[in-house]
């Protein structure tokens, strides 16, 4: 019998939420150039649609990497807006790479549920899997990451958010 941890059965597991800013992500993302460079040569990166794009950007540079690759995964049936119900859709392939992924990184921004990462090393199970974030259920799945976040957190990324005025907390109704 598995012993693997089971997905939330809520249709919305997202309790709390944290902002990541620009400099939080390239801080983390420079962290994990270093730890990858201690683990040897790359032949490249193959980046995950389209979170993993922003990091395998960062990563080339610091790693001196020029061959660059994506595999596209799309969540379908997802509500619009960016929550936490785009968990829930169904994977869909708009673009794989040949070969068995030896020698290469793959890198995306988050392992959430893992669901995605599990996907993806099923086509390429020789690839090194690096993500900037990982939740419990997606750890297993990612051979290095920097930080990990509760399973219930959701984690806004700079590219989703905007600077935009905020009342102060003494004004706020139902404080
Ligand atoms: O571990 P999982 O539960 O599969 O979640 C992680 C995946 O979800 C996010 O992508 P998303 O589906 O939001 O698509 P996007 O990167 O194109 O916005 C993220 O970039 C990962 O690829």
């Amino acid at each position: 019998m598995s012993t693997e941890p089971k997905p939330p059965a809520t249709a919305n597991p997202y309790r709390d939420e944290i902002v990541i800013s620009w400099p939080e992500l390239h801080r983390d993302a420079r962290y994990l150039s270093h730890v990858l460079h201690q683990l040897g040569e790359w032949k490249g990166i193959i980046a995950i649609t389209r979170g993993g794009l922003v990091p395998a950007a960062l990563v080339a540079r610091e790693l001196d990497i020029r061959l660059i690759d994506t595999v596209c995964v799309v969540s379908y049936g997802a509500a619009e807006g960016g929550g936490a119900e785009q968990r829930q859709g169904e994977l869909r392939w708009l673009k794989t790479v040949s070969g068995d992924g030896a020698g290469w990184l793959l890198i995306d921004d988050l392992v959430d549920t893992g669901r995605t990462a599990k996907a993806v090393r099923e086509t390429l199970p020789k690839a090194h899997f690096a993500a900037l974030y990982a939740k419990p259920l997606g750890r297993p799945v990612v051979d290095t990451f920097v930080k990990e976040f509760k399973q219930e957190k959701w984690i806004y990324f700079p590219w989703d958010i905007d600077y935009q005025f905020v009342s102060p907390i003494k004004s706020r109704r139902g404080k």
